[in-house]
């Protein structure tokens, strides 16, 4: 069987001139050890936002590289320089609009500027794309969901149903942590889908 590969984009002017220290990649990368208990491969980028390069290196990762998931982190809001998503439709074979506005749900119980956010999903051959914000709390907050003092789940974190969309999209089967996403499936999908 394939073993799962992620692409991690971090995409950040500042982060990128060494302006500051890119923290998207770390946050990305702890949280998906913290998460995942399904073995995986890391390809990381970090670059500033600019349009052709987001494109190309999206292209890069799953076209060449194989990724089966591709997490970019930055440039979402409504700035002039914030194009992640338009290089993100740019390169879609299709668009998954509830990843999305599940994210902004989510983000509203966090900040009251969750809406400035234009994060996308989309599907390109193999692979899940998805735009997460550039704030580095925002990518344990958008893909963990928004949970109650006793620990339930008040708003589902997308990552939920990451497993099961790379499973219809016949790539690797994504087992999580229960303690800290729990990965939906219809009752239906078994572990091989025959087609
Ligand atoms: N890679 C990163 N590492 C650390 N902090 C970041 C990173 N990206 C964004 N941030 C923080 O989140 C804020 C919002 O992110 P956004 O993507 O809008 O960046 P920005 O303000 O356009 O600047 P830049 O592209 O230079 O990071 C930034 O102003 C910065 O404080
Ligand atoms: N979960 C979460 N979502 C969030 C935020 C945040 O801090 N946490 N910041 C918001 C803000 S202030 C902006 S401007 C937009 C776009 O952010 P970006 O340009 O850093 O991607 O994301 C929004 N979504």
């Amino acid at each position: 069987m394939d073993i799962l590969r992620i692409g991690l984009v971090s995409i950040s002017d500042r982060a990128s001139g060494g302006i500051y220290q890119d923290k998207g990649i770390p946050a990305l990368e702890s949280w998906l050890n913290s998460a995942l208990a399904t073995p995986f491969e890391l390809e990381t980028r970090l670059i500033p936002d600019e349009q052709m390069l987001i494109e190309h290196t999206l292209c890069e990762l799953v076209d060449e590289m194989g990724c089966h998931l591709v997490l970019t982190t930055g440039g979402t809001g409504p700035a002039r320089r914030d194009v992640t998503p338009d290089a993100t439709l740019e390169i879609a074979d299709r668009v998954m609009p509830g990843f999305g506005e599940q994210m902004r749900q989510i983000s509203l119980h966090y900040v009251p500027t969750a809406i400035l956010s234009r994060q996308v999903g989309v599907i390109r051959k193999q692979a899940l794309i998805i735009n997460l914000p550039g704030q580095p709390k925002a990518i344990q907050e958008t893909l963990e969901g928004v949970k109650d003092a006793q620990g339930n789940v008040v708003v589902h974190g997308i990552f939920a149903s990451i497993p099961y969309c790379i499973q219809l999209l016949e790539g690797p089967y994504v087992e999580t942590h229960a303690a800290v996403v729990v990965a939906f499936r219809p009752k239906n999908a078994h572990r091989e889908i025959n087609r």
